[in-house]
């Protein structure tokens, strides 16, 4: 298996417990790396594999639209895009809210699966 990563993609994002978090979106920091079948390089063709592009596209366009209490259940969200809609076999995402707590940079959550009958590797860094 191959793997595609995306690092440090910011999205503008409805979540959070709290009112002010309500009111209005704040910004998310996403790194995900998923698989992709071998056959892509093989062929060199973009119709074998997912493509990144679209990938960022529908995550933007979904949180834009929707809003979550927790970021961990924003985790689950992006998680279950890739599985149902991209057909990823593997995903590892990290998404982190920036500058939400008094000294903390990040606070966020940590995802890393494989679609049902897949395995998890323990080569994708
Ligand atoms: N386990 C979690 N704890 C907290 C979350 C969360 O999403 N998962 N969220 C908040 C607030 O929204 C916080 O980020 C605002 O400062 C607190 N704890």
């Amino acid at each position: 298996m191959d793997f595609i990563f995306i690092e440090e993609l910011r999205v503008r994002a409805w979540i959070g417990i709290y009112a002010r978090e309500k009111a209005a979106p704040q910004m998310v920091e996403l790194n995900l790396t998923f698989g992709v079948p071998d056959a892509a390089a093989e062929h060199d063709d973009i119709a074998d594999t997912i493509n990144y592009a679209e990938v960022i596209e529908r995550i933007r366009s979904e949180l834009a639209e929707r809003h979550f209490n927790l970021i961990e259940t924003l985790g689950e969200f992006v998680v279950k895009l890739l599985f149902d809609e991209f057909r990823a076999p593997w995903v590892k995402i990290r998404i982190a809210k920036m500058g939400v707590m008094k000294d903390v940079r990040r606070v966020g959550v940590f995802i890393q699966r494989g679609r049902e009958g897949h395995s998890l590797p323990d080569t994708a860094g």
